[in-house]
């Protein structure tokens, strides 16, 4: 990082935020009718619009500026070159790998890593058409048709999304079922309704080392068990994706059935991996390359195209602008489509525990805010729920409109309705109503005028609120792996302007940690061990209610 470069360029966008707040988007659109002309692009089939921010050309110069200044196209290089830049695990960072469509060599401590990804693909491809094809029976000789995914974060919310996003895709397979939670609500509601002669079992955790996924794994397994099936059998029922293989194996799946996965892909970016074998048990091997055709293409894009042409540096840096200069706490991701209802959740793990840091790859404790929260829900659905928020609340948030042109339905006038509402909200956030607009609305509709002014308060509505939309034509396999390589790398650009490392996540262990003590205290009322006073009171409530419940 060229620190005194970057903390130029920083305090100029400080300046600049100042000249910029003086000015109102709607007056913005109104003296240059071709603003989103300018502010505008398109690449692997992604349109971003991105002029309803409250910037002008200046602004994306100095952020393009600060992205140079932060070193950000050494970062990027790097990290596509296999540096091991999670540094707190010396650790490589190549889920790009994992999409890459040449056999180039991608080296990690000297190895070609590419056959090894290669070797794998083909074993997974080899054991999807055989559930797809009814050739995997199981121990009673019956085919599957149902496979049970078990899983949490990153080993289950990107196959769990895609699946659920490419519903037009999923045919001719056997159904998927995800269970995350350690919640046993979750597995008895789904076991109660599968077969086991029928289930074929994934066990998804990069570590085997997952309190939910293991005990979720247990329980399934005594599901067999009490049905009569032998250890042995289990063979035919058991599948683990996971880098560590000896774990998975003394669970008792037999090595054949242990799909690897490498310490350079996060578990956060690994459905590009094995891990995404559900998503090709669902669509077919050909869907599930489409989708790491279209991620493959975005990431050529991000490491080809000029900063200011950029989907991924565009979108990261306006996010900075949003975040860092006008202190914008949390950011929507609003996608008006049924399908991508998921997209949310799923981008708020890979961003949150991407960039929720505050320890620097300097080791310095950072001195701007960093990762907003990343919140959202489908829309029309948000519209009568929280956008009254969005439009008149206190907090401004900045949103990613999320719009599918091209319905995947033929039901008559709903995707132009949810098309217009789309547009709508981004308009409206942007212009907002003046007091003196709601004013004469409500005189002109025959309110006495001294009303009008004090319910006009009410209907005024600010604008100036930043969005950007994304369309494209059809949410197809391709275009879904483009999507989601966007906001990898969306992130990545990020990481990179608040110099963290973006790969590693300690800040989930200390709770894992104090989950095994505590758990360890609930059966031993008596120890003398003491922990702070609210966990020994809800323990004790805990206790008490299912002793009142047994
Ligand atoms: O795949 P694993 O090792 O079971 O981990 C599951 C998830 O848990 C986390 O480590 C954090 O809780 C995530 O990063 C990861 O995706």
């Amino acid at each position: 990082m060229l620190m005194d470069t970057f903390n130029d360029k920083w305090r100029e966008l400080q300046q600049h935020s100042v000249e910029v707040e003086s000015s109102h988007l709607r007056d913005l659109f109104a003296s240059d009718p071709k603003r989103a002309e300018s502010l505008s692009l398109s690449a692997c089939g992604l349109n971003l619009d991105y002029s309803k921010n409250r910037i002008t050309a200046k602004t994306r110069t100095l952020l393009m500026d600060l992205a140079q200044s932060a070193q950000l196209a050494e970062k990027r290089d790097a990290m596509f070159a296999g540096a091991p830049i999670n540094n707190t695990e010396n650790r490589s960072v190549l889920h790009t790998a994992l999409r890459q469509q040449d056999s180039k060599p991608v080296l990690v401590d000297g190895v070609d890593i590419m056959p090894q990804i290669k070797a794998v693909r083909l074993k997974v491809e080899a054991v999807v058409n055989q559930v797809r094809d009814q050739q995997w029976l199981g121990y009673s000789g019956k085919c599957i048709t149902d496979v049970l995914n078990l899983g949490i974060g990153g080993s289950f919310l990107g196959p769990k999304i895609v699946t659920t996003s490419l519903k037009p895709y999923v045919q001719g397979g056997p159904k998927q079922h995800f269970v995350a939670n350690i919640d046993g609500n979750h597995l008895h509601d789904v076991l109660t309704n599968l077969n086991p002669e029928t289930t074929l079992v994934l066990i998804a955790s990069k570590s085997f080392n997952t309190q939910e996924t293991l005990t979720n794994a247990e329980s399934t397994r005594q599901w067999f068990y009490d049905y009569g099936v032998t250890f042995e059998q289990l063979n035919r029922h058991f599948i683990a994706i996971s880098s560590n293989v000896s774990k998975a194996v003394a669970f008792g799946i037999s090595g054949d059935n242990v799909f690897p996965m490498w310490d350079w892909v996060g578990g956060r970016y690994s459905l590009w991996s094995a891990i995404g074998m559900p998503i090709a048990m669902a669509i077919g091997n050909q869907g599930f390359t489409e989708l790491l055709k279209g991620a493959a293409d975005l990431d050529q894009h991000f490491k080809e195209a000029p900063f200011e042409q950029n989907l991924p540096v565009l979108m990261g840096m306006l996010g900075v602008w949003n975040h860092n200069f006008f202190g914008c706490q949390t950011h929507a991701l609003l996608p008006y489509s049924h399908y991508l209802r998921g997209f949310p959740a799923y981008v708020q793990q890979m961003d949150m525990e991407s960039n929720g840091k505050s320890c620097q790859l300097n080791n310095e404790i950072v001195s701007s805010t960093t990762g907003p929260v990343i919140w959202g829900a489908e829309g029309t659905n948000g519209q009568h729920a929280f956008h009254q928020l969005l439009h008149q609340g206190t907090s401004v948030v900045p949103v990613d409109f999320i719009q599918p042109l091209v319905a995947e339905h033929n039901m008559n006038g709903h995707q132009d309705m949810l098309v217009a509402n789309c547009f709508a909200q981004s308009k409206t956030l942007m212009q907002g109503k003046t007091h003196q607009q709601a004013y004469d609305e409500l005189v002109a509709s025959g309110m006495e005028e001294a009303l009008a002014k004090v319910i006009a308060k009410h209907k005024a509505m600010p604008g100036n609120r930043p969005s950007n939309t994304l369309t494209f034509d059809r949410l197809t396999p391709y275009q879904l792996g483009t999507l989601i390589a966007l906001y990898e790398h969306k992130v990545f650009v990020q990481g990179v302007i608040w110099n963290l490392n973006s790969f590693d996540q300690w800040g989930v262990e200390l709770g894992k940690i104090l989950g095994d003590d505590i758990l360890s205290r609930i059966g031993q009322p008596n120890s003398t061990e003491r922990s702070d006073s609210s966990t020994e009171l809800l323990l004790a409530q805990y206790r008490d209610a299912n002793k009142s419940l047994t």
